[in-house]
């Protein structure tokens, strides 16, 4: 069995995947805290074999992290960035510092679709673009819907956005606290991503295709005009594509790819921002 970690500023994820079919056989979240202990939290390591890490939490939870694998697991495997990878040229004036999910995301979308928009909605919402040829741009890091929705302190921390809320829901104004916070940050980030997207894609002259991912992709990707597709799995797909382990894997198969959207054309994308520069 493989086991893939990837250790957000929230959550830690981790999912089994069997090293002969090559199929997901569990997963689960644990949240990231400093004593984070694999042995407690991820059944059963007895029958893991190898270990793949994506980590953007503080260094000593990956140390103490791998240093207590080490003991249990023959390989394990931590992802960097790096300048370059599987084709991608990370756009970082100093590469070792882009967040290493943002580059395992970048190069799982790359693999995917070539040149992509890689969205990751999580603790922060982080947008990449990769054009087609493999150079990376960089990125923006916005917060994310709760760290948005905390920063604001107005008693409405414990009111989550519900995952399954309409889009028109929730871009209407709000008539109580908690929804017109809600509707708000729903619409920073919505509206932040579409623009982003048209923005950079205009400016480089080609419509990319987007990818988003993250706990909150799903509510996210109901607000986004932009064609695009959600895959929970695409920091993983990232750790698979720069550590092969399974034939799949060798053959350039990545777990839970979807199907790329086509993107509009750079017409109405260009159409489009033209308008929003009216209002
Ligand atoms: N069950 C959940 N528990 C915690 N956060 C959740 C849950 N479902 C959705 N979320 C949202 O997902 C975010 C965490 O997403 P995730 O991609 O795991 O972040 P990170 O990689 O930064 O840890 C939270 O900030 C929250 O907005
Ligand atoms: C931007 C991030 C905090 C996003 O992390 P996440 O929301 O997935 O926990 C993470 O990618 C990070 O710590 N990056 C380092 C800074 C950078 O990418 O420039
Ligand atoms: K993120």
């Amino acid at each position: 069995m493989i086991l893939d970690l990837d250790i957000g500023n929230t959550l830690s994820k981790w999912r089994l995947k069997d090293a002969d079919s090559s199929e997901i056989r569990s997963r689960g979240a644990v949240w990231t805290r400093e004593e984070w202990r694999p042995g407690s939290d991820i059944p059963d390591l007895d029958v893991v074999e190898a270990v793949r890490i994506s980590s953007v939490a503080r260094a000593a939870v990956l140390d103490d992290t791998v240093k207590l694998l080490r003991h249990r697991v023959g390989a394990v495997h931590v992802a960097r960035s790096t300048a370059e990878a599987l084709g991608v040229i990370n756009g970082y004036e100093e590469p070792g510092r882009l967040g290493v999910d943002r580059w395992m995301g970048a190069l799982a979308g790359y693999q995917l679709a070539g040149g992509c928009c890689a969205v990751d909605c999580g603790s922060a919402i982080t947008v990449d673009f990769v054009l087609p040829g493999g150079k990376h741009l960089g990125g923006y890091i916005l917060p994310g819907l709760r760290l948005m929705k905390e920063s604001l302190k107005l008693g409405t921390r414990n009111v989550a956005i519900d995952p399954d809320s309409e889009a028109e829901e929730l871009l209407e104004p709000g008539r109580r606290t908690v929804e017109a916070v809600n509707h708000g940050i729903y619409m920073a980030a919505v509206s932040a991503i579409n623009r982003i997207y048209c923005e950079v894609c205009d400016q480089h002259g080609v419509a990319l295709p987007m990818l988003l991912t993250g706990g909150d992709a799903r509510v996210i990707s109901r607000g986004v005009q932009v064609p695009h597709a959600v895959w929970p799995d695409m920091v993983y797909g990232g750790l698979e594509a720069c550590f092969p382990l399974t034939l799949a894997e060798r053959a350039g198969k990545m777990a839970g790819a979807p199907k790329v959207a086509e993107p509009v054309s750079l017409e109405k994308i260009h159409a489009g921002l033209a308008f929003s520069m009216l209002l």
